[in-house]
């Protein structure tokens, strides 16, 4: 990517302070009750809903996702982007079918220091062709799949397998969390799902104190389950107190957050929370988020059992569909206005932007 263009460069109040705040890191949850089959997960299902309810972030361990599968993706990430450009540009997203390669999306409309491959969970993935609510035209994503490394394609698939089971688990506990039957949330993706995978490629910087791999965000989707590597940069804002928290690397753990569409169906009682990425001057980093998301046609509202007289309705219902259709055409081209958000849907008594100008913005589209 060469010296620092300005684009990269973030407003002096997003920038990354270089000291990192680590102490109160996010809840640390073992999943292993799930995997043996113990009878009282009370504890386990209390444990996410004080994660959900106090930081948006946990991290789990003894998930059940072999550690060869995500060590067999992560280094093929790595051959895929060692490649000089003119190779990565081959599979490269366009703004009909968005999967493969791309190197420059910006969030907040500053351009973040990373290069991605995306990957659809469902072959093909169907999707609204536009934004506009009058158009039904469906249109259908189909991955596209590099000649160098030749195993990607295969780790790939085995992977997205694996962390599907796991998604599957978190959906169960989560909905158990809010007092909801364990497969209440399940059949938003059983069928449909436009769920998909990120490569993310983190290059050395020669700025991080100016730049970001990813700036600051809320991801719209409905869960991430994300695995980083040891390098490090992830900070998620605490809730507390709206203090950027470095996300310590602990060898095989995901990270878990909850996604905008999980706040709207708790009606607020889970937040998605923001988050960004630092960079590194002498390090390359990669992460692979798994972005869990419902069919195109899922109209995203507050789940019917969580709203009563004290807690109405705090969100209209919006078309995912049209969500992501909307998001995805702002990544080609940089927007001088704010992109769509939930609280562009929330019912008016608390509308809320954070810093004036936006409040949440990349859809990882
Ligand atoms: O690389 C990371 O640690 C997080 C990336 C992220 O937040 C995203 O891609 O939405
Ligand atoms: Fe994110």
């Amino acid at each position: 990517m060469g010296a620092v263009d300005p684009t990269f460069i973030q407003e002096p109040q997003h920038r990354p302070k270089l000291t990192v705040t680590e102490a109160q890191g996010i809840p640390q949850i073992d999943l292993s009750p799930l995997t043996h089959l113990s009878p009282d997960i009370q504890d386990l299902v209390d444990e996410v809903r004080h994660a959900c309810e106090n930081w948006g972030f946990f991290q789990v361990f003894n998930h059940g996702v072999p550690l060869e599968s995500r060590e067999k993706l992560m280094s093929a990430a790595k051959r895929f982007f060692d490649q000089p450009v003119e190779e990565k540009t081959k599979v490269r997203r366009d703004e009909a079918n968005p999967q493969g390669y791309y190197d420059t999306e910006h969030t907040k409309n500053v351009r973040d220091w990373k290069e991605v491959f995306d990957v659809t969970v469902q072959v093909p993935t169907q999707m609204f062709a536009s934004p506009d609510a009058t158009d039904d035209q469906v249109t259908e994503y189909i991955n596209r799949w590099p000649d160098h490394p030749p195993e990607l394609r295969e780790v790939c698939e085995e992977y997205v397998k694996d962390v599907q089971q796991l998604a599957y688990k978190l959906l169960e506990l989560i909905s158990m969390s809010l007092n909801l039957p364990e497969n209440r949330l399940e059949p938003f993706f059983s069928k449909d799902q436009t769920s998909f995978i990120r490569l993310n490629h983190y290059p050395p910087c020669p700025a991080p104190d100016l730049a970001l791999g990813v700036g600051r965000h809320k991801d719209a989707i409905a869960l991430t389950i994300l695995a980083q590597d040891d390098v490090g940069g992830l900070e998620v804002k605490r809730k507390t107190d709206g203090e950027w928290i470095f996300v310590k690397p602990t060898p095989n753990t995901f990270i878990i957050n909850v996604g905008d569409i999980i706040q709207v169906w708790s009606n607020d009682r889970y937040e998605s929370v923001e988050h960004r990425v630092m960079v590194n001057s002498t390090k390359e980093r990669f992460s692979i988020p798994f972005f869990l998301s419902p069919a195109y046609y899922t109209m995203v509202e507050p789940l019917a059992e969580l709203i009563d007289e004290q807690n109405p309705a705090r969100y209209t219902g919006y078309s995912w569909g049209k969500f992501f259709a909307t998001r995805k055409g702002s990544n080609f081209k940089k927007l001088n206005v704010e992109n769509l958000q939930i609280y562009h849907f929330k019912i008016p008594d608390e509308v809320k932007v954070d810093d004036g100008v936006t409040q949440v913005d990349n859809l990882v589209v």
